[in-house]
Order: C-alpha cells, then sequence, then structure tokens
C-alpha cells in the first residue's frame, strides 16, 4: 500500500502531513517513506526464502545515505557503478562483501578501491574491462572477483532509453561470444570467476522477458560446465516495473516464484539489483505553485519545481501522477501544463493535467522516490532540493537544500 494517502482532506505521508513538511523543509523537497522502502525489500527477500540469494539494490535509483543505510540495516547488498556509490555505501554501513560493481566505464583507480575493500564480484562488460582488471589486480598481488554481464538479446519492451539487453545496446558481452570470453577469465591468473550476470532493462512490465533472458543464461551455463568452468551465483539483474500510471506493475512475490521455478534444484546463488521497485513509489517530490500564468490557448502552473529536479518527464517524456496536497472543493478546475523556472520548453513534470489550484497550493509528484533526485542537476544555477525522510510519525533532515554557497564551492577566479 502507498505509504502516500488522503487523511481529513490532505494528502499524507504515513501519518504526516505533507503540507507540515512544506513548512519545515521548504520546497521542493523529496519525501520519502522508510516504511515502504523495507516493505518493498523485504518482498524480494522473503520470497527468496530457501533459496541461497543476494538483493543488492542499484544504488544509481536514490543513492542518499539515509536511504542506503536503512537497506543495510536489512542486510541489503548492494549494485553499484562509480566509486561516488561505492563510498556512499560505505559511509551507509553496507558491507563492501555484498557489492557488485556494475558499469561500463570502470578506471583503473575504481577497480582498485573496489578491491581494497573487498567487494563481492566485479560485472565485467568488455574483453577490454576484463584484461585491465587483470592488470590491477596483480599489480595488487589479489584476484578479482567477476561475472560477465552477458547481453542476452532479449527485447524487454519498456522505453528504448532504458532497454539494456538488447545486441544494440552499449551494455554487456553478446552471449553467443561469452563462453570465450570465459575461457580467457579463466585463464588470467589475477580473475577469479563467481558468476554470470544480466540486466536486461528497467520498467519492465511484463516479466516474460526476464524468463526469457534467464533460460538463454541457464543454456550459456551448461556450456561453461562443459568448459570445467563452475559459476557459484546467477545476477538477473534489476528492472521490475512499478505502477506511475495505469500499469498493473508485476508483483515481486511472482516474479521471484517464477525465477526460482525456472531455476529448478540447480545449486546457484541468485542475485538481483533492483532499484526502481524498491524506491520509486517511497517517495514524492513535494512543489508548491508559485504562479498560475492562463493564456488565451493554454494554461500554465508555474511551479517551484523543475526539471533540474526531476528530469524524467523531459527526458523520456514519462508520465508522473501530480496531486494536490490540500484539494480544494470549490474553485475552477482548468487544465495545466505544470512548468519550472529553467529557461527550456522542455521544463515541464506534467503535462494536460486538470487540478483545481490558486497560487501557493501544494502539490505532490508521486512515484518519485527512484531517479529523482539521483538525475537532478544544478542547471541555471539551482541548487537541488532538499530530502526528508518519514520514519513513523517522525520527518527527518536526511539532505540539506543546495545553498549558493554550496553550488560555488571549488570555483575559482582566474589570478
Ligand atoms: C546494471 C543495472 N542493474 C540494476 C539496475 C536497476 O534497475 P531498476 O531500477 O529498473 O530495477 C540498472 C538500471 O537499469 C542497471 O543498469
Ligand atoms: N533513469 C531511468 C532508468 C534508467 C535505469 C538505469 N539503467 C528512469 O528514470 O526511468
Amino acid at each position: 500500500m502507498s505509504p502516500f494517502h488522503y487523511l481529513h482532506g490532505e494528502l499524507h505521508a504515513e501519518s504526516v502531513p505533507l503540507s507540515k513538511i512544506a513548512e519545515e523543509f521548504g520546497s521542493p523537497c523529496y519525501v520519502y517513506s522508510r516504511a515502504y522502502l523495507e516493505q518493498r525489500f523485504t518482498e524480494y527477500t522473503e520470497a527468496l526464502e530457501g533459496q541461497d540469494h543476494l538483493v543488492c539494490y542499484a544504488v544509481k535509483a536514490n543513492s542518499n545515505i539515509a536511504v542506503l543505510n536503512v537497506l543495510a540495516r536489512l542486510g541489503a547488498g548492494f549494485d553499484i557503478v562509480s566509486s561516488g556509490e561505492l563510498e556512499r555505501v560505505l559511509a551507509a554501513g553496507g558491507k563492501p562483501d555484498r557489492i557488485v560493481f556494475s558499469g561500463v566505464g570502470k578506471t583503473a583507480a575504481e577497480m582498485q578501491r573496489a578491491l581494497e575493500v573487498g567487494i563481492h564480484c566485479f560485472n565485467v562488460e568488455s574483453e577490454a574491462e576484463l584484461e585491465r582488471l587483470n592488470s590491477v589486480a596483480e599489480a595488487m598481488n589479489v584476484k578479482a572477483p567477476i561475472s560477465i554481464r552477458v547481453n542476452p538479446d532479449v527485447d524487454a519492451k519498456t522505453h528504448p532509453y532504458i532497454s539494456t539487453g538488447l545486441r544494440d545496446n552499449k551494455f554487456g558481452i553478446d552471449i553467443e561470444r561469452a563462453p570465450e570470453v570465459y575461457r580467457r577469465a579463466a585463464s588470467l591468473p589475477n580473475i577469479k570467476i563467481k558468476g554470470v550476470d544480466c540486466h536486461i532493462g528497467s520498467q519492465l512490465i511484463d516479466t516474460s522477458p526476464f524468463l526469457d533472458a534467464l533460460e538463454r543464461v541457464l543454456k550459456l551455463v551448461e556450456v561453461l560446465a562443459s568448459m570445467n568452468i563452475t559459476i557459484s551465483h546467477l545476477d538477473l539483474g534489476g528492472g521490475l516495473g512499478v505502477r506511475y500510471r495505469d500499469e498493473t506493475a508485476p508483483d515481486t512475490g511472482d516474479y521471484i516464484r517464477a525465477i526460482r521455478a525456472k531455476l529448478g534444484e540447480r545449486k546457484v546463488t541468485l542475485m538481483f539489483e533492483p532499484g526502481r521497485s524498491i524506491a520509486a513509489n517511497a517517495g514524492v517530490l513535494l512543489t508548491r505553485v508559485e504562479y498560475l500564468k492562463l493564456n488565451e490557448h493554454k494554461n500554465f502552473a508555474i511551479i517551484d519545481a523543475a526539471m533540474n529536479d526531476m528530469i524524467r518527464p523531459a527526458l523520456y517524456s514519462a508520465w508522473m501522477d501530480l496531486m494536490a496536497v490540500q484539494p480544494r472543493e470549490d474553485g475552477v478546475s482548468r487544465s495545466y501544463d505544470f512548468v519550472g523556472p529553467v529557461c527550456e520548453t522542455g521544463d515541464f513534470l506534467a503535462k494536460d493535467r486538470e487540478l483545481c489550484i490558486e497560487e501557493g497550493d501544494l502539490l505532490a509528484l508521486a512515484s518519485s522516490g527512484a531517479y529523482g533526485f539521483t538525475m537532478s542537476s544544478n542547471y541555471n544555477s539551482r541548487g537541488r532540493a532538499a530530502e526528508v525522510m518519514v520514519d513513523g510519525d517522525k520527518c527527518h533532515l536526511i539532505r540539506a537544500r543546495e545553498t549558493v554557497t554550496d553550488l560555488m564551492r571549488g570555483e575559482t577566479l582566474l589570478p
């Protein structure tokens, strides 16, 4: 159940009225629910009971260290893609041996740091990366644990920008070539093969592409066994979709059960890298109406959040629900485009939404807990929004709003 619900005519985050949060922390402001994050994570681990598993939350979805800490306390692993994310996980109390490192562009310095702290596994995305990792490990006199991220060439049937498992995508190694790359990995003295990794895309509503991908991965595992290469884990990535509008989001338990059924009696550790399915509906972006601008052909509601705070509508034409925090019972209802103060025509969070609002009203953009704050920027020299977390009946500031001074830090004039 969503942690955001109407009570006495006002939208609440659990038992805390959003108007109170805006009063205390200002707007725009991201609001997350601890209980919801925990519930979504636990759905994975409960469905995996009796099966060796590691659920590695994808840090890119929401990397606030308080969010990471809530999940670390539940024993979560983490999927990272940079040393920045690595340091966040460590600062949040995440265990190094539960970290997997994905991404096509790992630098030598990033590899070195990850080896130093002793991560669980590198998800290697190219042959060149494998060679570099071997050299870095050799210089440190250690063995680097790896999976090869294979690209199974299945259509995830999602937005083309967030599909990753097709031959044309930059991610992973063509599954046909994988046996050869594993053969090479097995011959490298400073590489230790642990698993196979596969992530086919994000926001999947139909789970059949996951099962198709698993089938191909299982065939690969058999080929590897015939080459005397043993695999101890299968990492099936993230990608489970959520409800933004009227999608019927897949149930986590059903998805895991289908995967387990296909896996049968095979003795491997199952790993997942969910991001959105844990964090998206744990958060809203709270924003206030600055001006109403009623033109002849179009009405605009100019709000204090902008594309720099939430870029998904501009980048993917994503539809995200927009709710009035204190819906008006009387007044004029009109259709508006909800636009921010940034100087771009693409600066909108919602288009053609019918709402009864006045200047000063508070709104909440739903499903903003994933790929919201983490994709935000300082464009137009706008400080990034505050982040708060509701925990029971309390609300805590977990990241202060950026000030103009924060924004100029590190910049210097010429002598
Ligand atoms: C390698 C990898 N793992 C995990 C994820 C998390 O995906 P999602 O947020 O859709 O669960 C992504 C993002 O698509 C990814 O690229
Ligand atoms: N940022 C994307 C998802 C990309 C997933 C990362 N590979 C979104 O908001 O939908």
